[in-house]
């Protein structure tokens, strides 16, 4: 579904990403951890089609990604909401721009308001919501577009630890159903393990692949799986990962 290959990106003199090579199959669930500044978030644009390579190639569903941006839904750590739209109308917006019409576009978002279990706040404003709520409508905004790839750049980065861990449940919930491939951009090892099938460890200045860690842990993952000895053991791994990386 994605595919970097020889992928290098500079700004000016300074190269940012060296050497990437990793190709991520449908429904797969990919990590990019690393430290600040090691290129996770240039590696998410870089397959979104927002910055192009310097060399090397990347490949979105057999395509550029600039011709697969229909196929891509991005979700940032701020919410992005239009302060004067409600939940309803903000939810609205992607398929508005696509010029869908009215009644697909009300369905749509209602369906995938439902899926983040905010059908009783369809009518509120933005600032009438908690932080985590803000962040399932932006989650209920980007699956309207039913992507194929979802990019996710540290989405619950802001949010306290028991909101974040819910909606890392409700995530997988989704993932489950719609099978998107994911790259999923975050600080904490134990939220990329959680949710990963695959964790990749970036190094900084600069940024290349220093580790993908396979999580071996059974597809299906509820809240106990957070007590689970093994689940732990990928935790300390990854943070080792990070930790150590250079
Ligand atoms: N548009 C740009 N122009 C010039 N330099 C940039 C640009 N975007 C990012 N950079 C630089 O590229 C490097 C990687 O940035 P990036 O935001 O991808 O890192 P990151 O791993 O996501 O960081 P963090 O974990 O702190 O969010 C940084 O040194 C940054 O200053």
């Amino acid at each position: 579904m994605v595919q970097l290959t020889q992928a290098h990106k500079r700004f000016g003199e300074t190269t940012v990403l060296e050497d990437i090579n990793f190709q991520a199959s449908k429904g797969e669930f990919i990590s990019l951890v690393g430290p600040s500044g090691c290129g996770k978030s240039t590696l998410l644009k870089i397959i979104a089609g927002l910055h192009s390579l310097s060399e090397g190639e990347v490949v979105v569903d057999g395509m550029n990604p600039k011709n697969a941006r229909e196929e891509m839904a991005f979700i940032f750590q701020e919410a992005n909401l239009l302060p004067w739209k409600r939940v309803q109308q903000n939810t609205e917006l992607p398929l508005k721009l696509r010029g869908e019409s009215t009644e697909r576009r009300v369905e749509t978002a209602r369906k995938m308001l439902e899926l983040v279990n905010l059908s009783h706040a369809l009518d509120k404003f933005p600032w009438q919501l908690s932080g985590g709520m803000r962040m399932r409508v932006s989650i209920a905004r980007a699956l309207t577009l039913a992507p194929r790839v979802l990019l996710l750049d540290e989405p619950f980065g802001a949010l306290d630890e028991m909101t974040r861990d819910n909606l890392n449940e409700d995530l997988l919930r989704i993932h489950a159903r719609d099978q998107w491939t994911a790259f999923f951009v975050t600080h904490s090892a134990a939220e990329a393990v959680f949710l990963s099938n695959k964790v990749v460890v970036l190094s900084a200045n600069p940024g290349r692949i220093s580790q993908v860690i396979e999580i071996d842990l059974p597809k299906e993952r509820n809240a106990e799986l957070r007590e689970d000895p093994a689940y732990l053991n990928y935790v300390a791994k990854v943070s080792n990962a990070i930790r150590t990386v250079h």
